[in-house]
C-alpha cells in the first residue's frame, strides 16, 4: 500500500492539478497495490471528485469520540458520512508540534473509535533522533505500538506507519537496512503480543522522505510493505512510488 499525506498543502488550483496527473496512473489488473491519498479535510471531497476509484481517500486526523461542542474538530461518523474511507492518526507532527501533544492515549482512543464507525485507520509510530541516538528506538515504538494495539479488536482495517521522526520533511531516508531492521522487529512484537496471523497480515508502511529515486531500494525490504510519504506525494512523479509496489508482495 502506498499512501499521500498532503499534509497542510494545497489550493483549489493546485490540487487540480496535481489530481490531472495523478489520474494518468494505470495499473495493471493484477497490481498487488492500494493507494490512499489524504488531503486537508477541508479538501477531501474535492479530491474524491477529482481522483478515479484506484485512489482511496483518507483524511489526516479525527476527533476522539462523537462529535459535539469541539470546535475545529471533525468526528470520525463525520469522515465517513462523505464517503472518506481512511483516517491517519497519531502522526508525528500530531504527536510532537508543541500546541498538539498528542498522547499514547489520545491517540488510542481515536483508533478505537474510528475503527468503532467503520473506518480504515492508518496509526502511526515513530522515534525521535534522540531517541534513536539514545539506544531506544525499539522501546518507543514498542510503547507506541502497544498503545495502539491495546485499542485494536480486529485488524482487518489497520494499516501501521513506521515514520522515523528524523527522516521526516528532512531528506533523511532510513537506509533499506534500518528500515527493515525496525519493521521487522514491529512484527515480531505484533507476532508476540498480538497474534502471528495478525503480524504476518498487517501491512507496515514506511515513511520519511520517501521518493521515486529511494523507492525502490526500501520497496525490495521484506517487512517493507509499503510507504507513506509527505512531500514526494505533492507532485506528479509520486506515480513512481506507487508503481515500485505494482509487482511487489
Ligand atoms: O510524514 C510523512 C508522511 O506522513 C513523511 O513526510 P516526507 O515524505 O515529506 O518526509
Amino acid at each position: 500500500m502506498v499512501g499521500g499525506n498532503w499534509k497542510c498543502n494545497g489550493t483549489k488550483e493546485s490540487i487540480e492539478t496535481l489530481c490531472a496527473s495523478l489520474s494518468t496512473l494505470e495499473l495493471p489488473s493484477d497490481a498487488n497495490v492500494e493507494v490512499m491519498i489524504a488531503p486537508s479535510s477541508l479538501h477531501a471531497t474535492m479530491t474524491r471528485s477529482l481522483l478515479p476509484e484506484v485512489y482511496q481517500i483518507g483524511v489526516q486526523n479525527c476527533w476522539t469520540g462523537k462529535g459535539g461542542a469541539f470546535t475545529g474538530e471533525s468526528s470520525a461518523e463525520m469522515i465517513k458520512d462523505l464517503g472518506i474511507d481512511w483516517v491517519i492518526i497519531g502522526h508525528s507532527e500530531r504527536r510532537h508540534l508543541p500546541i498538539l501533544k498528542e498522547s499514547d492515549e489520545t491517540i488510542a482512543q481515536k483508533v478505537a473509535y474510528a475503527l468503532e464507525k467503520g473506518l480504515k485507520v492508518m496509526p502511526c509510530i515513530g522515534e525521535l533522533l534522540e531517541e534513536r541516538e539514545a539506544g531506544k528506538t525499539n522501546e518507543v515504538n514498542e510503547r507506541q505500538l502497544k498503545a495502539i494495539a491495546d485499542a485494536v479488536t480486529d485488524w482487518t482495517n489497520v494499516v501501521l506507519a513506521y515514520e522515523p521522526v528524523w527522516a521526516i520533511g528532512t531528506g533523511k531516508v532510513a537506509t533499506p537496512e534500518q528500515a527493515q531492521e525496525v519493521h521487522a522487529h514491529l512484527r515480531a512484537w505484533i507476532s508476540d503480543n498480538v497474534s502471528v496471523e495478525v503480524a504476518q497480515s498487517v501491512r507496515i508502511l514506511y515513511g520519511g522522505s520517501v521518493s521515486p529515486k529511494n523507492c525502490e531500494e526500501l520497496s525490495k525490504q521484506p517487512d517493507v510493505d509499503g510507504f507513506l510519504v509527505g512531500g514526494a506525494s505533492l507532485k506528479p512523479d509520486f506515480i513512481t512510488v506507487i508503481k515500485s509496489y505494482e509487482t511487489s508482495s
